[in-house]
């Protein structure tokens, strides 16, 4: 019997308008894997993975976690996740301290878990010097960096993380990956949004190209790399135009 998978997407799609955003995405991330998705901006990243989580509704499709439906058993489906969104909209007046004691209440955690655990993330994470700093006042790095220790809390089965890595300082990402390669290392899962291949090269092992609402390639990295860099591989893929000498001269002094 294959093992149940820990993320399965379904003929997912959603358009805006005319726009269409995800164009009935199959995926399948594996329990106990560190998979990774790229894709140019406007892929659909952030679509899917908002549609996967629950926080965006699909037009058509299924998202599971764990065999659990998202959108059948939501409350089922959310305790086994750490979610990391784009944009992080998190409540702001709070201190990050009070945002973690907040959310580990109200997931029904034990207060005194919630206390250890928020002091040890906050630790970790270097943002004990910030706790009495209201999340308003966070810098775009800090932001990332409380909202993985949000999604980190509940000790999830899954990290749905969107661009965890983005505006975070060399030594702070340095930190996100050691976590994220224990949590992995620990039978945790991982599937991250990124635009910086070698890190996807150095933490994933797997990945999947999303381009235009749709899968391109995906799997086990070094099969879909091919024996190439990952960034050759995804230029080919996408194939995007790049500026050819002639355009943008007026740039020259
Ligand atoms: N709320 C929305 N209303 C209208 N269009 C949207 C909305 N959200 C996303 N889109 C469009 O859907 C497409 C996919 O966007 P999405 O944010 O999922 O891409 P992405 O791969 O995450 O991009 P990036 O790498 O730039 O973050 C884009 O064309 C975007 O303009």
């Amino acid at each position: 019997m294959t093992p149940v998978p820990a993320l399965r997407l379904t003929g997912l799609a959603k358009s805006f308008g005319d726009k269409v955003a995800v164009d009935r995405i199959d995926l399948d991330v594996p329990a106990g894997s560190f998979f990774g998705l790229v894709g140019p901006n406007g892929a659909g990243k952030t679509t899917s993975l908002s549609m996967a989580v629950g926080l965006l509704r699909p037009d058509a499709g299924r998202a599971e976690i764990f065999g659990t439906d998202v959108w059948a058993d939501p409350a089922r489906a959310k305790a086994l996740i750490g979610v990391l969104p784009d944009g992080l909209a998190m409540p702001e007046r709070l201190t990050g301290r009070e945002l973690l004691t907040y959310l580990g209440l109200l997931r029904g955690m034990d207060p005194a878990a919630v206390t250890a655990r928020a002091d040890e993330l906050l630790a970790v994470l270097e943002l004990d010097g910030a706790d009495r700093t209201l999340v308003l006042e966070y810098s775009t790095g800090m932001r990332k960096k409380i909202g993985l220790a949000t999604a980190l809390l509940h000790a999830p089965r899954l990290l749905v993380l969107d661009e965890p890595l983005e505006a975070v300082d060399p030594v702070s990402a340095a930190t996100i990956k050691v976590i994220l390669q224990r949590f992995v290392a620990g039978g945790g899962s991982v599937v991250f949004s990124s635009h910086v291949m070698p890190v996807v090269e150095q933490l994933c092992d797997r990945v999947a190209v999303v381009t235009g609402g749709r899968v391109v390639a995906a799997g086990p990295i070094d099969e879909v790399r091919g024996g190439r860099s990952l960034e050759d591989r995804f230029v080919e893929l996408v194939a995007g135009r790049t500026a050819d000498a002639g355009e943008l001269a007026w740039l020259a002094s």
